[in-house]
Parts: structure tokens; C-alpha cells; sequence
């Protein structure tokens, strides 16, 4: 279908990726509250019954890990992965069988960043999804928590949402949490109100998020507007609401936050570097280069590169700035140590210091422009 213009077409949509996170899932004593995971379940099968198809991106591993190892949230790396990989299980035992009472299967996969940066990785996770869907299946997805490094890691799933989103083409994403949409403010100061709709940067002027999320969630609203820029800016709306208005969301209702589509579908690896790429290190360019790269996408040359910040290798990914600031990100041919002597020099005389072919600093194949932040961080 095309995609969703207004609230109300939401009702149409026809592959959705339904997103919750830790908070919904869990009780006060922060471990998981299963009556909560059902009572989504029945919602998400109520959608199925009707013929559409939904990918849920589920976080809560972390949580249910935590009763049967007799834990509180863990502080470091290795003991939340040691807790998700405890927890995983139980949780996809959990939604199998919840879905088993209505008569559906569901199949778990896991993904890393990486799997979403290197094309043949995102192709087979593309096929798995497809097949799965078209198994009558309900994906069930998180980030492979137990393998994922602190440097590449998404850490919350909202990004990651977006991103499945892309992934599985869907027509719609709706992010469940604990609160019932996007507030002006934080929620727990007196005063603040309810956004009903973002359709444009101007909607997002006076609101202020925090990264600071419930106790067990990750990311906060910072998280979840990176997400709804990366799908909105792909053709692909959000709902963003509390995880008891999920029916009222799927039926387009008038709930929480709809937030616009802002652009078309891009390639995932531009996403992924607009986005999700952890940033090595910086280039400065000069204005005439920050042209090139943005009115006339071409590739970045030494010559339009004035400094560099940061340790990086050939491959890594960086930001460019111009003049007047960030103006993309791309994957730089040459490492931090090389770069130095290759500054503001023409392919020419880069030949005559021996580099027999020199490269461009940044492919215009690897470069991914940002823009003013359609939605602020
Ligand atoms: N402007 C805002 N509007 C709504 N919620 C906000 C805002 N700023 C910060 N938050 C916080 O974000 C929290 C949700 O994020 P998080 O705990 O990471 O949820 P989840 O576990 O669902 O990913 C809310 O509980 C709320 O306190
Ligand atoms: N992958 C982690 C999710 C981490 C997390 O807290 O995410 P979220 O609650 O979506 O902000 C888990 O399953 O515990």
C-alpha cells in the first residue's frame, strides 16, 4: 500500500512493526510482568486474525533475566549479557506461548548492528522476515544483546525498530512505551502536554526530551525521535503511545503522537550511516567542498579537506563539517594517520608524493548527507 498519509489510514496498514519496550513489559520490581506481554499478545493477534502482518520488536530480555538470577539492573557489560542471554529464552517462551493460545507461531531473531550495516548480512535478514511473514509467522525481534559490543550496540531498540521497519518495508511503526505519546516536556513536570502530531520540524520547536528513560527502559524520548526521524525520513509513519492504547493505535484512533512521513525510502546503508554508524572521527572541509557533498553529491577530495579530529582507520565512519557544521557522514578511504599529509593537495600533486592512484577521501557512494535535523535530539 502507499503509505499512510493521515492517522486514520493506519487502519489499512498492512505490515506493521509494533515495538514495545522494557518499561511496558515490566512491574514495579522491575521483572517482567507477563499479564502486561499478554494482554499485547491478544492485540497483536486480534491484527493477525484481520489479515495483516506484524513484526514485533520486543526489548525485555534484561528483565527477565533478572528473577531467576536473583540480580538488580546490571551496571556492566558482561553481566547484562549474561542476564539477556538468560532472559532472551524465557522471554520468547513467554510470547510463544501467549501466541499459541490464539493459534500463532512465532520465530525469534536476533540482530546486531552489524547485521544491519553489511549488505549481504541485511539481506538475509530481509529473506528470514519475508519467509517468516509469509509463513504466517510473528517475528519476534531484539538486538542479540548476549554478543553485542559496547561499540557496536544500538542498546535501546527504538533505532532498531526504525531500522526493522526499513527492513521489512512495513507500512507503519508504532513504538509502545510507558507514557501515552510524546509530551512538551518531560511527563513528570507539572504542566507539561501532550503533542498530538508532528508533521513538521516546527512541531518539535518547544519540546524538550530528556536520554533519561523510566528506571528499566533505555534512551528515553531521545531514542524514540532518532526512530521516528529514521522511519518518517524512509516513507514510513509512527505512532508513538502507551502500550494499553496498542489496539486503539492499529486502528488508527486518535492516541499519542503521529508523527508524518518527512521523505522517501532510501538505501539501508545510507540509513544506517545517516543514523546508526558509530562516528570515529571528524573532517573539515571547506565551503567549497560542503557544496559538492550536498548540492552536487560528489565525492569528497583531499583538497576541500582542511583538518581532521579523532583516531580512525580506512573504512571507519566520520563526520564532515563545513563552514557552518555538520553537513554529512560517509566512510573515509584512509585512515587518521595517512590523512595529515594528504590535506588540501590536488589528485595531481598526491601522485607526485608516489600515491600512483589516489582515492577520493569519501566516496560519494559512502557518503549519506545529513540534514538539519528533521526532528531535534
Ligand atoms: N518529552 C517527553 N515526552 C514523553 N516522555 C518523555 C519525554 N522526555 C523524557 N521522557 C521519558 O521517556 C520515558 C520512556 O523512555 P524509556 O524508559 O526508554 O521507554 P521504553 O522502555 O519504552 O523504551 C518516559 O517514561 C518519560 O519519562
Ligand atoms: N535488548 C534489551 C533492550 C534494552 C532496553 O532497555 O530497551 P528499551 O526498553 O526499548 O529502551 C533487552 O531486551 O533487555
Amino acid at each position: 500500500m502507499n503509505a499512510p498519509t493521515s492517522r486514520s489510514d493506519l487502519a489499512r496498514a498492512r505490515r506493521i512493526v509494533v515495538k514495545v519496550g522494557s518499561s511496558s513489559l515490566t512491574g514495579a520490581d522491575g521483572r517482567l510482568d507477563v499479564a502486561a506481554l499478554r494482554d499485547l499478545v491478544s492485540v497483536l493477534a486480534t491484527a493477525r486474525r484481520a489479515g495483516r502482518q506484524v513484526v514485533l520488536v520486543s526489548s525485555g530480555a534484561i528483565a527477565a533475566g533478572l528473577g531467576p538470577l536473583g540480580l538488580g539492573r546490571p551496571r556492566d557489560l558482561a553481566t547484562a549479557q549474561a542476564t539477556a542471554s538468560v532472559g532472551q529464552g524465557l522471554l520468547v517462551a513467554r510470547y510463544t506461548a501467549a501466541f499459541a493460545e490464539h493459534d500463532l507461531t512465532v520465530g525469534q531473531v536476533l540482530l546486531t548492528a552489524g547485521d544491519l550495516i553489511r549488505r549481504q548480512h541485511y539481506a538475509n535478514a530481509q529473506r528470514a522476515l519475508e519467509r517468516l511473514l509469509a509463513l504466517g509467522v510473528v517475528p519476534v525481534v531484539n538486538e542479540n544483546d548476549t554478543v553485542a559490543t559496547d561499540e557496536v550496540r544500538f542498546g535501546d531498540n527504538d533505532r532498531l525498530a526504525a531500522l526493522v521497519s526499513h527492513l521489512a518495508r512495513a507500512d507503519a511503526l508504532v513504538l509502545l512505551t510507558d507514557v501515552d505519546g510524546l509530551y512538551d516536556g518531560p511527563p513528570s513536570q507539572p504542566g507539561t502536554r501532550l503533542v498530538p502530531e508532528v508533521t513538521s520540524p516546527a512541531d518539535l520547536a518547544a519540546v524538550e526530551v530528556t536520554g533519561r528513560g523510566s528506571d528499566i527502559g533505555t534512551g528515553g524520548m531521545v531514542t524514540k525521535l532518532d526512530a521516528a526521524s529514521i522511519a518518517t525520513g524512509s516513507g514510513i509513519p509512527v505512532v508513538l503511545t502507551s502500550a494499553p492504547n496498542a489496539s486503539r493505535a492499529l486502528a488508527g484512533d486518535d492516541v499519542g503522537t503521529w508523527f508524518a512521513v518527512t521523505g522517501r525510502r532510501t538505501s539501508a546503508r545510507r540509513l544506517w550511516l545517516a543514523h546508526a554508524a558509530q562516528i570515529r572521527g571528524r573532517l573539515h572541509i571547506d565551503a567549497g567542498a560542503a557544496r559538492a557533498v550536498t548540492d552536487g553529491k560528489r565525492s569528497l577530495l583531499a583538497a576541500g579537506v582542511t583538518g581532521l579530529d579523532g583516531e580512525f582507520e580506512a573504512g571507519d565512519a566520520v563526520e564532515l563539517v563545513g563552514p557552518d557544521g555538520v553537513v554529512a557522514r560517509g566512510l573515509v578511504a584512509y585512515g587518521s594517520a595517512e590523512l595529515p599529509a594528504m590535506l588540501g593537495k590536488s589528485s595531481a600533486q598526491l601522485r607526485e608524493d608516489g600515491d600512483a592512484l589516489p582515492r577520493a577521501v569519501v566516496h560519494r557512494d559512502d557518503l549519506a548527507q545529513v540534514h538539519r535535523r528533521a526532528l531535534a535530539r
